[in-house]
């Protein structure tokens, strides 16, 4: 499944952003004029005709902050949407190891600073920063599109990982929303935040159905008439080499005399299950519990969403 939006009767503009790192510190440049002034950001502009966008890239570095760029490598590319605009921004991403020179302020670009990456101003950067920085720390080759209302408001945003999906292998597990009257099963992830029950791996060769059916029949007597299948999930992290693929199903045991007892989890009130501390998000559960069929897209870097997408199936 690929969630990536496909654009027809957009013009494009190119431009460059080339983040320059050092050791474990960034450099950031605060932006006077033009666009994202009064930001931090990377170095960047248009790409002029008849210009390579690598050349624009190593062009505006020298032209923004004064060094000479060595060796870039490009890390992604991020199509910048405008509500109502029928031109989409097309950012290359560039990420810069090797450079010389002096750093050299200007009027566009000033002061110039190096942060540690981990006390990288990203209240005072644009909105959309937080979410691909990640992929930029660990070099992970990316795609992204974000959509603005204004500069910060951000509408929707999607990021996929490009080269590492296909050496990826997949692994496929079921998943089930336990229910009874207006109660659900939920088990303690870490200290106040709630996830469904723990993924439960298909076997290799075996069905979904019949996985779900060897893990609620055989574990807890239930009939195939109990349990539905409502969502497919498509789970990618960042820094790991599998993806997984999650089918969820929904099961009543109003009518079950005895209900289960699962491994580390409670029975909770839906009622009391409040929209900040449910894992995934609170749309995945609600969803669910209204039978509502959708798949789903989400991007993880470690305990971090980066990018979630629903879409009805
Ligand atoms: C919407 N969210 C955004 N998030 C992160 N970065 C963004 C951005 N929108 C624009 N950028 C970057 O801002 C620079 C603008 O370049 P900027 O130099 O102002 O363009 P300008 O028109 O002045 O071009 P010239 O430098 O004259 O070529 C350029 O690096 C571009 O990638």
């Amino acid at each position: 499944m690929l969630p990536y939006p496909v654009f027809e009767g957009y013009s494009r503009k190119l431009m460059t952003l080339t983040m320059i790192l050092k050791n474990n510190e960034i450099l950031l440049g605060m932006k006077n004029r033009g666009i994202g002034k009064g930001k931090w950001n990377g170095f960047g502009g248009k790409v002029e005709p008849n210009e390579t966008i690598d050349d624009a890239a190593i062009r505006e570095v020298k032209e923004e902050c004064g060094l000479d760029v060595i060796s870039i490598e490009k890390i992604g590319i991020i199509e910048f949407e405008y509500s109502g605009s029928k031109e989409l921004l097309e950012g290359h991403i560039y990420l810069c190891k090797l450079f010389s020179g002096e750093i050299i302020e200007s009027d566009e670009m000033a002061p110039i600073k190096w942060y540690k990456i981990e006390d990288t101003p990203c209240d005072k950067m644009w909105i959309d920063h937080k979410f691909w920085f990640p992929m930029i720390q660990k070099q992970i080759p990316f795609k992204a599109h974000f959509k603005y209302l204004n500069d910060d408001t951000m509408l929707d945003s999607t990021i996929v990982i490009i080269s590492n999906s296909m050496k990826k292998s997949r692994k496929t597990f079921v998943n089930f929303v336990i229910k009874k009257e207006n109660q659900i099963l939920l088990c303690n992830k870490i200290e106040g935040s709630k996830c469904l029950l723990k993924h439960k791996p298909v076997r290799n060769g075996e069905s979904i159905e019949n996985s779900a059916i060897r893990y609620l029949e055989w574990n807890y007597g239930m009939t195939a008439e109990q349990f539905q299948k409502i969502a497919v999930v498509d789970i990618e992290f960042i820094d790991d080499s599998c993806t997984q693929e999650i089918y969820f199903f929904v099961v009543d045991v109003t009518k079950l005399i005895n209900t289960p007892l699962i491994e580390d989890s409670k029975w909770v009130n839906i009622s009391d299950i409040t929209v900040e501390n449910l894992w995934p998000d609170y749309t995945f559960l609600s969803k669910l519990l209204m039978m509502e069929p959708f798949k789903a897209y989400f991007l993880i870097n470690e305990d971090n969403i980066l990018c979630s997408k629903y879409y009805n199936n």
